[in-house]
């Protein structure tokens, strides 16, 4: 069957809100999807926790489109040779995608628009994947932003584009069962979460019935489900940010009072749009100091220490519940997040980039933009981060969002039966406490591999003895 137009889909897997689909849809004719495992110069390779998201958000959309009729066809290898190579045996005359915004990305992309026109073939790229593109956010003297809050201002002046409806059909409920040979931690991701565009849409709803209403108090309670977990369908696009955009906007409209918490909402989905343009504007977030706040640090080189950090055995219970979560589900809480990497950074002393290589190949949400960009900002080293002398105390952290210790125990249950005082402190607990609760330190749970305030105290003089030219007024 001659197909007409080719329908290329990366990080937009999706019917619903899906301009390149829909602009196929309106073209008449047939329609073919294409995804690749792009393997191209400048293309960071998925972590496995991405890989593993992705293979079922394929199965899922391909469901999805078959049962309207159209092939989705997954090829592996160079874009550039391989988008030119399906256009041509399908016979095809247009190519539709939507825009992604890394410099690397979309040079591979204009190569390929180039190339098909050339050749006659009409390559057209549409906007669908953050709520503005970086070219119509600009400062009054034209240039990136690089703090947040004017940023985001100018994000909610500009309009956020209506989502479009799916062009047939709705998506399939389940995913297709996966392939059992994938390694055993992955597999076991398979028990957390749904996956593709029906589940990405019952996180919403879920999202806006049950949460949102105590969005701005819970989202810190890493115990409570408090916040959307649709990073991973948005990483994905199985859902658009304008769409989740559109609909936060429409919960208001319903219940005034959740104005506040709305509010708080919409600005996390916007540091997603910031995050995305520092990546077009800087390629070399996840290798290079986007701010040289660190000249002259020499990171600690510690591998028994990073190790502890990976599996949870550093003796710091939040720190361990946060690093075992991730290990089991792919995803961590957000107010963890910032821990974990503060610990890392700052009480260990340890470079940003290692807990980043960590993240970006164990988190399902795992993103080129928003995992670096947050982990630079957490470092200090990040745009419009917190200064790097600011340091995160775990234990008061820990004490202050996790107050009944329910986070810690569900993920570190060596410690579960720990009264509240101890339990994110256990090394400071009686011998007599310990033993009523089964605690054995240095057995049954590490003690911690690096004292809080000592590790603070170096992490200050370590930082104040840098000659960091780090002045916000010349960037
Ligand atoms: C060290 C570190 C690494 C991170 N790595 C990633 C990553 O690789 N991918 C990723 O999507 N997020 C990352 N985040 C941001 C944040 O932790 C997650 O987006 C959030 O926890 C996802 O949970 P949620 O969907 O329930 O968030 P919600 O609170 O429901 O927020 C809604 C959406 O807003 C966006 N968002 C929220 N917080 C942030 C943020 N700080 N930066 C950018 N976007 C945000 C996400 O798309 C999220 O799904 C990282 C944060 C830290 C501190």
């Amino acid at each position: 069957m001659m197909i007409r137009s080719l329908v290329w889909l990366r990080d937009d897997l999706r019917l619903a809100d899906n301009p390149a689909l829909a602009a196929a849809v309106e073209a008449g004719g047939s329609a073919a999807v294409l995804h690749v495992h792009e393997e191209a110069a400048g293309l960071r390779p998925l972590g496995g926790a991405a890989r593993w998201w992705l293979e079922r958000s394929l199965a899922s959309l391909g469901a999805g489109l078959k049962a309207a009729g159209v092939e989705l066809l997954v090829e592996t290898g160079d874009p550039r040779t391989i988008v030119p190579e399906t256009v041509q045996r399908l016979g095809a005359g247009n190519v539709f995608w939507n825009r992604r915004y890394a410099p690397a990305a979309r040079a591979v992309d204009a190569a390929i628009k180039a190339a098909l026109r050339e050749r006659g073939v009409a390559a057209v790229s549409h906007p669908g994947n953050v709520l503005a593109e970086p070219w119509t956010i600009r400062t009054g003297s034209g240039g990136a932003f690089q703090v947040f809050t004017p940023f985001a201002r100018a994000v909610r002046q500009s309009p956020v584009a209506i989502p479009l409806p799916a062009p047939f059909g709705a998506p399939a409920e389940r995913a297709a069962p996966l392939d059992a040979g994938q390694p055993g931690w992955m597999r076991k991701l398979e028990g957390h979460w749904s996956v593709g565009e029906a589940a990405a849409r019952a996180a919403l709803l879920r999202f806006l019935d049950e949460a949102l209403d105590r969005y701005a108090e819970d989202r810190d309670r890493p115990s409570v489900s408090g916040t959307s977990a649709l990073s991973p369908h948005l990483r994905f696009g199985e859902i658009s940010a304008r769409q989740v955009w559109h609909a936060a906007q429409a919960a208001v409209l319903d219940e005034p009072a959740r104005g506040a918490a709305v509010e708080k909402f919409l600005s996390e989905l916007i540091w997603r749009d910031f995050n995305h343009h520092q990546l077009h504007h800087r390629p070399d977030i996840a290798a290079v100091d986007m701010r040289d706040t660190f000249a002259g640090l020499e990171w600690r080189d510690d591998p028994p220490a990073f190790t502890a950090w990976t599996r949870g055995l550093t003796g710091i219970p939040v720190v361990d519940a946060g690093m075992r979560q991730l290990w089991e589900t792919g995803w961590m809480h957000n107010r963890v997040r910032m821990l974990v990497a503060s610990f890392l950074t700052k009480n260990l002393l340890l470079d940003w980039r290692l807990g980043e290589r960590w993240f970006w190949d164990t988190l399902v949400d795992a993103d080129a933009a928003n995992n670096p960009g947050n982990w630079q900002w957490v470092a200090g080293c990040g745009m419009d981060a917190a200064p790097y002398f600011r340091i995160f105390n775990p234990l008061l952290q820990a004490a202050r969002f996790d107050p009944d210790g329910a986070y810690v125990r569900r993920w570190v249950p060596e410690l579960a039966a720990l009264p509240d005082a101890w339990v994110h402190r256990p090394f400071e607990a009686p011998e007599s406490v310990l033993a009523g609760a089964g605690v054995v330190l240095g057995q049954t749970y590490p003690r911690p591999i690096a004292d809080i305030r000592a590790s603070q105290r170096r992490a200050r003089e370590t930082f104040a003895a840098l000659k960091s030219t780090d002045d916000p007024e010349r960037l």
